[in-house]
This record gives structure tokens, sequence and C-alpha cells, in this order.
């Protein structure tokens, strides 16, 4: 059978386009002749011209333009490139750099990627998710832009979040990426810049009711399971009380999750499994305070009480273990402004309204940040974590950098070196004393893609909290000694398809064990998924 496309719209097709690599005999076949230069690049020879132009880009958000770029043109080799520095080029795909896209997506826009399903064509979302070119979509990504990172309301300009996020189901967990759609359900904005700006591109009117929301999100998800019947959705970046409302509406309903809630509770779960080896106290042990009592904080307190009954824990000694301090001070029994998914950590505590003293007063093992409040562990947060522990455990989990709670600098100066560190975004390798101490990421994209992945290879029909707990175990089991001796209780980023594949297989015996597929069960569930990863190579077209 000949190749159905052909010449020019060959070359503009990124999922087939080959660019200068066409073979000489392809070139004939497929009507190229002309349209390339004479020389025949091997993909080898692609990926190192594309690291010489994104080295000679010389801002973060010049760099992220390029390889979206690259995206459009030539998927193949985008991901060949991601895949051969994840570590270095996580922060221009990802967390930080992404907010700042985020910020300026009308303005750094060139081609538009994903789908944007608008309340303004409310009744008619079916129609829109057909006109996605592929009828088999596996995985949407789908926001609002209400809660873009900690950046607030960026309405459509959040759509750079699903394509972000889908990118690394690829780059780090092997899903095909024709497999994959991200959404951006339009619902206006309530930020006003944006709406005065006009190069702003979402719909300009202020957002709906919640009722107006649930009712437009319900035939999103209906036209979804009618049109892409085989579809997984990750919920991402919603305001929290709209994530939390959600999530329990859909998660028994249909294949779905919400990655700030629940792949933010695995990547936290992780990293204390971590930290519980450098400081030698179980996880059901550890007291953790949150700054910030939304999506994520809440996400991880559930996970996390659910990991600490499974050693042994009653739930109510688990959750006495966990208190929560929003903007308004301590989460404590006598508040009478809280959300029902706080309540269970509204403890009998004092009214503290200062986080340095929550800390002397609760003791905690480990705080968790989670409030886009940048620079709230200050040097008494810090240095009050240092009195009350050996070892204290600071993850500032807040994106992008500039809503880090403390920087990685910061926390290891501050607690004389003791701390066990994890940052949402990335800091560099810190020097202290005679120590190098390298920061590790404490973030979702080691979990989303694993899951997806699993999802993907098993055709799993539901996401549960069970699976995230594996996910977290499968993240946790593969950090070595090496990687503890120098502070990083994550593997190591460069490592990231090779962690997150396993921590898939961990997934998948989840999934099989609880019967929530429907394929028989392969005797190798590591070679299943291995043989579902994408590899971005060339196949021959002619
Ligand atoms: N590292 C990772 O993998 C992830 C990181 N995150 C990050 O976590 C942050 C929060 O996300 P999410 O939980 O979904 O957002 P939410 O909006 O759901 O929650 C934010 C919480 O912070 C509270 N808060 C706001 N200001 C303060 C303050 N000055 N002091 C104390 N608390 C405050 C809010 O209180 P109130 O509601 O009363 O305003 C709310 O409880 C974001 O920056 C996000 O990027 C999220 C997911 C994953
Ligand atoms: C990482 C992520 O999902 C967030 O910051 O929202
Ligand atoms: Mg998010």
């Amino acid at each position: 059978m000949t190749f159905p496309l052909r010449g020019a719209p060959l070359l503009r097709d990124p999922r087939f386009n080959k660019g200068t690599a066409f073979t000489e005999e392809e070139r004939e076949s497929l009507g190229l002749l002309g349209l390339l230069p004479d020389g025949v690049d091997t993909l080898e020879t692609q990926v190192r011209r594309a690291f010489t132009q994104l080295a000679e880009k010389n801002s973060n958000l010049g760099k992220y333009i390029y390889l979206s770029s690259l995206q459009d043109t030539n998927e193949t080799l985008f991901y060949r490139v991601l895949r051969q520095a994840p570590a270095e080029l996580l922060p221009l795909v990802y967390t930080p750099t992404v907010g700042e896209a985020c910020e300026r997506y009308g303005l750094i826009m060139r081609r538009t990627k994903g789908l944007y399903v608008g309340i303004n064509h409310k009744g008619r979302v079916k129609e829109i998710l057909r006109n996605w070119p592929v009828s088999d979509v596996r995985f949407i990504v789908v926001t609002n832009g209400n809660r873009i990172l900690g950046l607030g309301d960026l309405g459509a300009n959040g759509m750079a979040i699903p394509i972000g996020k889908l990118a690394l189901y690829t780059a780090c967990g092997g899903v095909p990426p024709e497999f994959t759609l991200p959404v951006l359900i339009d619902l206006g904005t309530d930020n006003s810049k944006l709406l005065n700006d006009p190069l702003y591109l979402g719909l300009r009117r202020p957002r709906p009711s919640a009722a107006e929301l649930d009712e437009f999100v319900e035939e999103f998800v209906e036209a979804v399971q009618e049109v892409f019947p085989r579809c997984c959705i990750q919920f991402e970046d919603w305001a929290g009380v709209d994530a939390m409302r959600l999530l329990e509406k859909y998660r028994d309903r249909v294949c779905c999750f919400n990655d700030d809630i629940q792949g933010t509770a695995a990547v936290a779960l992780a990293g204390l499994m971590g930290a519980t080896r450098i400081t030698g106290k179980p996880l059901s042990q550890q007291r953790v305070l949150f700054l910030g009592a939304g999506s994520a904080g809440l996400g991880i307190a559930g996970l996390l009480t659910q990991a600490m009954v499974l050693e042994g824990l009653s739930l109510k000694d688990a959750q006495s273990q966990i208190a929560l301090f929003d903007i308004h001070g301590l989460i404590e029994s006598t508040r009478t402004d809280l959300h029902e998914f706080q309540k269970p950590y509204a403890h009998e505590l004092p009214s503290i309204k200062d986080f340095a003293d929550a800390i002397e007063m609760f003791k905690p093992t480990a705080i968790v940040g989670v409030s886009t409040v940048a620079r709230a562990f200050d040097r008494r947060v810090i240095e009050a974590m240092a009195r009350v522990n050996e070892r204290p455990i600071i993850f500032p989990y807040s994106n992008p950098t500039s809503r880090s709670e403390c920087t990685a600098e910061e926390a290891y100066q501050w607690s004389q070196g003791r701390a066990v560190f994890a940052s949402g975004s990335p800091f560099p390798p810190v020097r202290y004393g005679d120590k190098t101490f390298v920061p590790g990421q404490g973030n979702n994209v080691y979990i989303f893609p694993a899951i997806g992945m699993a999802v993907y290879a098993t055709q799993a029909t539901r996401v549960t909290d069970e699976m995230f707990i594996a996910a977290a175990r499968g993240v946790a089991e593969q950090v070595m000694q090496s990687d503890l001796d120098v502070g990083l209780i994550y593997p190591p980023q460069s490592e990231l398809l090779r962690t997150e594949l396993l921590a898939a297989t961990r997934v998948a015996e989840v999934i099989y064990a609880r019967g929530l597929t429907r394929m028989p069960r392969p005797d190798d569930l590591e070679a299943l998924i291995r043989a579902h990863a994408y590899i971005p190579e060339y196949h021959s077209l002619g």
C-alpha cells in the first residue's frame, strides 16, 4: 500500500515529517524532489542541529518557543531531543518556563495546538470533539485555566499546561503522542489584565457560576465518553474547590483522575518514603504540616493518611498527625469557614496565625508548601523546623520557581545543611560546608506519565488511589543510596523514562489485581509496558 501523504502536505505533517532525513528513495516515491536540500541527514545529525539551534536562543522563553515549533514540525525529532536530555529540557517545556509561556501565550502563539471547548458553544461539544482529526484518543488533559500553577486565573492561556503535560506523557511515560489530546475548556476569565490585552485569545467574558461550570463539564465528560470511548481524562489546574468537587463526582463514574490532587499526592508520598530512609522515621511516625489547604494539600493529606493506615495506624490517628495552615491561619476545630474536605484535619488545636508558631506547637517532621506564596518558608520557619528536628523535611512544592515557598539554598543554609529538601520547580545543586546537595524535584511529573502508561498498556477502565500509592512506591523503590547520600530523594531526572516505566509496571499490577481492565493479564507486566512504549525513530514511508 502506498503512503497516503505526499509532497508538501507530508512535510507539514508533524507526525510523519522527517524533514532532511527523508531518504533518496522516499524523496522519489513521495513527491519530495526539490522540496528539500540535497543533503540527507540521519536523525542523530538532526538532533545535533536541534541542540545547536536551541543553544543559540538566549532566553528560556525563546527556547520554549523553539521546542514548541519543533513539536509542530517534526514530532519524532522533538521527542528524540526531549529523551536525550530530560533533566536539561524539562525546565523548558514544563515548570518553570511553561508558566511564563502561559502568561504570554497570546504573544508567543505561532500555530494552535489542541482543542478549545468554549462555553459559548454549549450544546455542541460532541461536534467540537469530532473536529479533532484522530478518532482513537486515549488521553485528554483538560484545564479551564483557573489556577495555572501558582499564577492564578490565566484563562485560555492555560492551554500551554495540557500541551506540556501531554508532551511528558510521551517523553517520560512512553505513551504514543497520537493518542493524546490537550483541551482547554474556555469558560472566560476574571483576569482583567487579560481581558484588556488585545492579544488575548480566549473568550472575553466573566467566569460562570459553579452550577454553570458543572453543567458544561458534564456535557464535556459525556461527550468524551461517546466520541472517544477509550479515553482517560486528566483534570489539571482547576481552582481547588472545583477540582475537589469534580473529582468526587467523576472518579467512580468514568476513567479519570485529578493530577493536582492525586498525582501530587503520590509524588509527595514517594518523597516522604525517600526521606524516611534519611531520617530513620517510618511514615507512620511522620507529622506533616501543610502551608496551603487546597487541592494539592488535601490530595497529599488524603493519600498520606491512606499510606499510614497501610502501616497500621487507624485513620483517626493518621489524620491527627496531619495539620493544615491556610490564608486565615491554622485549621482547627473552632474554625467556621472550612470546606467539608478540610474538616477531617480540623483538630482541637490552638488558633494560630503565624506559620513558624504553628511549627513550634505542632512539631511537624515535615512541612509542605502548596500555598502559591513565594518565600513563605522564611528564615524563622526553616529555623523552627531545624529546632524541632534533627533532619527537617522541607518541601516547597508551589510552582513555578517564582512561587516557591523557599529556595534550596535557603533551606540548606538556614538548617545548617540538615534539611531533607525537594521543591516543585527545579533548583541547582547547593554547596554547604564541604558537601554538595542535589535538590530533588517533588513534582507530579514523576507520576502522571507512569499512570498514563499503565492505563494505556492495560486499557484500564478506572484510576484509583491505590494505583497512585503503587506509583509512589514504584518511584521510591528506585532511589539509590548514592542518591540519598547527596540528599536526592527522587530518582535522577536523567532516568525519568526508565523510572516511570517501572512505576507503570507497579501500577499495572494493581490494575490487574483489582480487575480494572477487561484485558487478559499477561505473565510479564514489565514486558507489556515496554512493548507499548513509544520510541522516537523514523520508519520507512516509501
Ligand atoms: N509540585 C507539584 O507537583 C505540584 C505543585 N502544585 C502547586 O501547589 C500550589 C497550590 O496548588 P493547589 O493546591 O492546586 O491550589 P489551590 O488554589 O487549590 O490551593 C491553594 C491554597 O493555598 C492557600 N493560600 C493562599 N494564600 C495563602 C497564604 N498567604 N498563606 C497560607 N495559605 C495560603 C489557599 O487558601 P484560600 O483557598 O483560603 O485562598 C488554598 O488553601 C500551586 O502553586 C501549584 O503550582 C500543585 C500541584 C502539583
Ligand atoms: C505541577 C503541577 O501540576 C502544578 O503545579 O499545578
Ligand atoms: Mg497542575
